[in-house]
């Protein structure tokens, strides 16, 4: 088998050709595990989003295709036609007749652009200026320079990834906190309880937050203690506290979407399972001029302890 490239910028025209499809047939029909399959396509350098998008795609049309009734126990084909990483439950905002406002339990939101894969919806009118200026007049005496999870062992350290200033306040710690937190819930038809607190950050010019996830990878030895805490994260909501004059918007580079901070905005993005084929790679572009305040809410699978 050999892939097209195994070059970055080439990789991302990567197209699934009718023989890699009976490639992965065959392997699977000769009892190869899927994780094995995925990995020899990933040597002969498949990415692997493309590489995991083809592999489920191609046995689930291969066994749609079979009439013979499902056996008893499942097949390494059938196997290899289950997600390679398990889908879950996530925050979704109630956009199913396609509305152009939200009620969020205290306030009419705009719906100003939805995006499925990666599930991004853009909101505006989601914080008044005078929420805006008392968040960040309640976290300024408490910035510090921001800290990153440190996967190895659970905990966290400051790093060059991330150059703005930092801070969390507790869940419902104050009653604007305990207000955002409701409508959050309200808007994205989740539980106030799986929510982090409150993350505040602030970015000079130059600051930025290079591309990253959010949720905890699963293959890091220090995951296992933070999702002892309520679980996976499956979605963001991160609130623009203030309008930047010129850069710092938040970007998904596997969509080319930047959007753009506006003061009382809200960029929502949701993950159904802990993998890059969710395409919620983001960051917070660099700030040109000016200065960049957000507040970002984190929510988990189960209750946040
Ligand atoms: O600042 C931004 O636009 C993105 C922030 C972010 O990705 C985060 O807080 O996890
Ligand atoms: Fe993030």
């Amino acid at each position: 088998m050999a892939a097209s490239t195994s070059n970055g910028q080439q990789a991302a025209q990567q197209v699934v050709t009718p023989q890699l499809r009976q490639w992965i047939i065959a392997q699977a029909e000769a009892g190869c595990r899927p994780e094995d399959v995925l990995a020899a396509m990933q040597t002969a350098g498949w990415k692997e989003d493309v590489a995991i998008r083809a592999l489920e795609d191609t046995m689930a049309q291969h066994l749609a295709s079979q009439s013979a009734p499902a056996p008893a126990q499942p097949t390494q084909a059938a196997r290899a036609a289950e997600p390679v990483v398990q889908a879950t439950a996530v925050p979704e905002p109630a956009l199913s007749g396609e509305p152009t406002v939200l009620w969020a339990g205290d306030r009419q939101v705009q719906v100003l652009l939805t995006c499925k894969l990666p599930r991004v919806v853009v909101f505006g009118n989601f914080m008044s200026d005078e929420e805006c200026d008392q968040l960040v007049a309640l976290a300024t005496p408490r910035m510090a320079r921001s800290e990153t999870v440190v996967n190895l062992t659970g905990g966290s350290e400051v790093n060059d990834v991330r150059t703005s200033d930092g801070m969390f306040f507790q869940r419902a710690e104050n009653e604007l906190c305990e207000r955002i937190e409701r409508r959050i819930a309200a808007l994205v038809n989740w539980p106030v309880e799986n929510g982090e607190g409150l993350q505040i950050l602030h970015y000079r010019p130059g600051a930025q937050y290079e591309p990253h996830y959010d949720y905890f990878d699963p293959s890091h030895p220090g995951t296992a203690t933070i999702l002892a805490r309520g679980g996976q994260r499956v979605g963001t909501l991160v609130m623009y506290l203030n309008t930047p004059e010129a850069g710092g918007g938040t970007t998904f580079p596997d969509a080319g979407l930047y959007v753009a901070p506006r003061k009382g905005n809200a960029v929502f993005f949701s993950y159904d399972r802990p993998h890059s084929t969710t395409r919620t790679l983001h960051g917070g572009a660099p700030v040109i001029a000016g200065e960049k305040w957000v507040a970002t809410k984190w929510m988990r699978q189960g209750e946040f302890i």
